[in-house]
């Protein structure tokens, strides 16, 4: 006995008295009408097209099975499980059992739900439900899409007894591709190769005279394809003033990608101090963000050489100096009032960060250009979110200032007259890098405003940004790698210079303690020389190895990442991956060291039989024009070979005293 009477909602009709079955049946006879009629307006369209309904209809049966077949081959991978529970349609003589029959009724009105809701879908159902109901006409013109599709609606109505509305497991999802932005897909095109694209300076719309003929004085008498696109758009994004963009709005944000060595750094050094030469009151219009010391004092002695003979002042905040006297040179008090001492500051951002929390006298309200060098490294290790300390620094006036600022600066807002008046100074950063990222969610970090892209690089595809990213090299740079064990390795390298004569060579490790480790090992050979580049040694030892390494005096210069990026070095003939970089862009940087400014240069990466594969695979995808092998015969290095195995017995000791020292 049932413990509870359940009632159950079986439409407007269930009610009045009349039994299940009578119910049934009447509706089965109304179906059978309907079915009739079908039939016979069926069968007069058979009459008028005879031979063709035949044809069409045997074509429909096959094409039918192959559509069920494929239905359910697809469902059988997608859900092995479901698969099992389907049911077969319904036999129009089980109709007259009472469930059928409800079944039906709920499907009619399913039917004209649909048809209710969504104007699309409902042809479709619609069609479907009348194949199904009507399995004795011989109209099969109308076939379902999907026969599986069209027995699971059957099998949940039968179910549930309920008409379940809206058929959203039935929708096949498509699956969404993720297309570039259009900027990043069609970006302005630069040449890469640099020496038969030279471009006459004279013919660079926009420079003024005083540069040219400071650019003369520095011997380029050319402008490189990189410098002869961006050059005339920064200038035109000024050619307004500092205030409004061209046809008074906001500046576009511009974006370089270029390869390494193809003068990006006079690019944009170039264009901002022809915006700022004309400035009556010193302060912080430009801020230059660069990851390490070494690139911040490059960068600053090129900007320090081209305002030479202008009024602007330039000041490094890398750490190079104690905080207090960076301080000092910022900003002087008089009268109570601070002034700026700087218009172009070159930093790294800690010491940014550091000048932005600590020093009063530090103020980027007036900040006009924010220039941030090697971006991809920049967005990567936002160290400290030096970029959201700026943002917030650039909109904070010192406190004071407002009553005497006539162009208040205000944070992006929606455009109104009364925003516009009086016009806010812009903010336009500008990127630069050898392997800008095209990952628009990286990009997006840095809320550019309407950027525009120049790059050499235009062959990635625009629907699958997720793919490698693909890079251009320098046309001058030849790769090798030289297949190679451990032990040997050394070996290798003294062969390199000794024997093969490379000189000066760039030598990469990937840690310092490697770095230290060849060093010494070399040292101990003795006949080469040699000298380390690493975090191992203070600023100024740095400084004064590149120099050495520049003038000549170092024939082997054994680095960390550290002169990777950037670093410009003038005669470097020939860089050796030590050991084999493991990301693309630190090979795209380390191999940069050479062929630069159109020159040529040689890349040579020693690969342990293990690392093979996926190196080659790596810069195969990164877009390399190609990687070469070069065999380096065992009996060439066989005599040097004694004098190494006594080598490493001293290089053992002297690690074992160095670690005693640094304990005492
Ligand atoms: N127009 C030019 N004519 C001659 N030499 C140039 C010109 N422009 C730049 N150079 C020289 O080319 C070299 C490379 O320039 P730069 O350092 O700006 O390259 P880069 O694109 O920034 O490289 P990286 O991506 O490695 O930082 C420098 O020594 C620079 O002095």
């Amino acid at each position: 006995m049932a413990l509870f009477l359940i009632n159950r909602y079986l439409g407007d009709e269930e009610g009045g008295g009349s039994s299940n079955e009578s119910r049934s049946k009447a509706l089965l006879a109304k179906l059978q009408r309907k079915a009739k009629v079908k039939e016979q307006q069926s069968l007069a369209c058979q009459g008028e097209h005879q031979s063709k309904t035949t044809v069409e209809s045997d074509r429909d049966t096959s094409v039918k099975k192959k559509r069920k077949n494929k239905g359910d081959n697809l469902e059988e991978t997608k859900h092995p499980k479901k698969r099992k529970e389907h049911v077969s349609p319904p036999d129009p003589e089980e109709l007259s059992k009472g469930d059928n029959a409800q079944k039906k009724k709920n499907d009619t009105k399913k039917i004209q739900l649909t048809e209710d809701k969504d104007g699309f879908e409902q042809t479709s159902v619609h069609k479907k439900k009348i194949n199904l109901q009507d399995s004795a006409a011989t109209d099969k013109t109308e076939l379902p899409e999907n026969d599986d599709e069209m027995v699971d609606t059957e099998k949940s109505s039968s179910q549930t007894g309920f008409t379940i509305l809206g058929g959203f497991e039935k929708n096949i999802i498509q699956k969404v591709q993720r297309v570039l932005p259009q900027w990043l897909a069609e970006p302005d095109v630069i040449q890469r190769d640099i020496t038969s694209n030279l471009v006459p300076i004279s013919d660079v719309p926009g420079i003024c005279t005083k540069l040219k003929r400071k650019l003369e004085g520095n011997g380029i008498h050319h402008l490189f394809p990189v410098q002869a696109e961006v050059i005339p758009a920064i200038l035109e994004s000024v050619s307004h003033g500092l205030l409004i963009g061209r046809g008074g709005y906001k500046p576009r944000d511009i974006c370089v990608s270029a390869p390494t060595g193809s003068g990006k750094t006079l690019a944009f050094i170039i264009p901002v101090i022809q915006a700022l030469m004309e400035r009556v009151v010193c302060d912080i219009r430009v801020l230059t963000v660069l990851p390490t010391k070494e690139l911040a004092q490059q960068v600053c002695k090129v900007f320090s050489s081209y305002a030479e003979g202008t009024s602007l002042k330039v000041v490094m905040l890398a750490g190079q100096k104690s905080f207090a006297t960076e301080q000092a040179s910022l900003s002087e008090n008089r009268g109570g009032i601070s002034h700026s001492l700087a218009d172009i500051v070159v930093a790294t951002p800690g010491r940014l960060v550091d000048h932005i929390n600590k020093n009063d006298g530090f103020s980027l309200e007036h900040l006009r250009f924010l220039i941030i060098d090697e971006a991809d490294r920049m967005i990567d290790s936002m160290h400290q979110s030096w970029l959201s300390q700026v943002t917030k620094a650039v909109y904070r006036s010192r406190s004071g200032s407002e009553a005497v600022s006539i162009f208040k600066r205000t944070e992006p807002a929606p455009i109104t007259a009364a925003s516009l008046s009086p016009p806010p100074m812009p903010l336009q950063k500008l990127l630069f890098s050898a392997t800008l990222t095209q990952n628009p969610e990286k990009l997006q970090q840095l809320g550019l405003h309407q950027p525009r892209l120049f790059s050499s690089v235009h062959s990635q595809s625009t629907t699958h940004p997720e793919s490698q990213e693909r890079f251009n090299f320098p046309q001058g740079l030849t790769e090798y790698y030289v297949p190679c064990t451990l032990s040997k390795k050394p070996l290798l390298i003294l062969h390199f210079i000794l024997r093969l004569k490379f000189s000066p060579i760039l030598c990469f490790t990937n840690s310092r303690e490697a770095a230290h480790r060849l060093y010494l090992l070399v040292q101990l050979f003795g006949g080469v020389q040699a000298a380390e580049f690493s975090s191992r040694l203070s600023p100024n030892e740095r400084k004064r190895t590149l120099k050495e390494f520049e003038q000549g005096k170092i024939q082997l210069l054994i680095s960390t990442d550290a002169a990777a990026r950037g670093i410009d070095i003038n005669g470097v003939k020939c860089v050796v991956n030590y050991d084999a970089p493991q990301f693309i862009r630190t090979y795209i940087h380390r191999v940069g060291r050479t062929a630069r400014a159109g020159k040529v240069g040689l890349a040579f990466t020693f690969l342990l039989g293990v690392q093979e594969n996926n190196f080659l695979q790596m810069v195969k995808d990164a877009g390399s024009p190609g990687i070469q092998k070069q065999i380096v015969k065992p009996g060439s290095l066989k005599s040097m070979e004694p004098r190494y195995q006594q080598m490493l017995l001293e290089l053992g000791n002297t690690i074992k005293g160095e670690k005693a020292n640094k304990h005492v």
